[in-house]
């Protein structure tokens, strides 16, 4: 975390941090309500909207097409079709801490968010991403074991963006980096970096995906400082920790 700008002072700027819908959260599996309304989600990802990867100074997310509704995520919790927007990771600086989410207080090693946006009511990704309903964030946790054999397509594009750049990835479809089961746990939730916006449906994926420990490494080796700043901190533990789940009820698809 930047000196003085963790999350345990975003409260100051933003006074939401401290709000009754923040995440990310603790999922406790026993104490999720198994709705059977639930359906499974639906993922209709295009094969090219992929635009570019951006080390935006606290994580690198690569941004998609969203002018049309090519690549989407609809059924589960959502009530229209959710239009991708972008993706990107947090991680820690070593082995098991990094993802957002914890499951019974067991933290992952890192947790990609496929951030997508409610086309259908809102015109914007800006105006959606400050609604009730605006959003739809997939999260996938990932443990470390063998090589993934298609993160590499990003993980070989970082050491592009070492510092706050951006390049272009085309081409690259998300759809690869799903586990096998879909199955989810889904809250009303928020962003998990400032602005902190109460607008997130959250959808978690209960099954990790298995990525190496070299392929993790070279998150860590991103810089949240630019090419001209001669502090050279590197990115990493870019994740908030849990928050208060202030009486809200999480439901699994399971
Ligand atoms: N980490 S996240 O997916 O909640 C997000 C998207 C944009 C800002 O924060
Ligand atoms: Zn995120």
């Amino acid at each position: 975390r930047l000196w003085g700008s963790g999350p345990s002072v975003w409260h100051k700027n933003y006074p939401v941090a401290q709000g009754n819908r923040q995440s990310p959260i603790d999922i406790v599996p026993h104490q999720a309500l198994h709705d059977p309304s639930l359906g499974p989600v639906v993922l209709n990802y295009d094969q090219c909207t992929s635009m570019n990867i951006t080390n935006n100074g606290h994580s690198v997310v690569v941004q998609f097409d969203d002018s049309d509704d090519r690549s989407v995520i609809q059924g589960g919790p959502l009530d229209n079709p959710y239009r991708l927007k972008q993706f990107h990771f947090h991680w820690g600086e070593k082995g098991c801490h990094g993802s957002e989410h914890t499951v019974a207080g067991n933290s992952y090693a890192s947790e990609l968010h496929l951030v997508h946006w409610n086309a259908v009511k809102y015109k914007t990704f800006g105006e959606a991403a400050t609604a009730p309903d605006g959003l739809a964030v997939l999260g996938i946790f990932l443990e470390t074991g063998d090589d993934h054999r298609w993160l590499h397509v990003i993980t070989d594009a970082l050491y592009m963006v070492k510092f706050k750049v951006s390049t272009t990835v085309n081409c690259f479809n998300p759809k690869c980096l799903l586990p096998s089961s879909l199955h989810y746990w889904t809250y009303l939730g928020s962003l998990t970096t400032p602005p902190l916006h109460e607008s997130v449906i959250w959808i978690v994926l209960r099954e990790p995906i298995i990525v190496s420990e070299k392929q993790l490494g070279k998150f860590r080796m991103l810089l949240f400082t630019g090419e001209e700043e001669d502090q050279r901190i590197r990115m990493e533990n870019n994740f908030r920790p849990p928050q208060p789940l202030k009486g809200r009820k999480v439901r699994s698809s399971i």
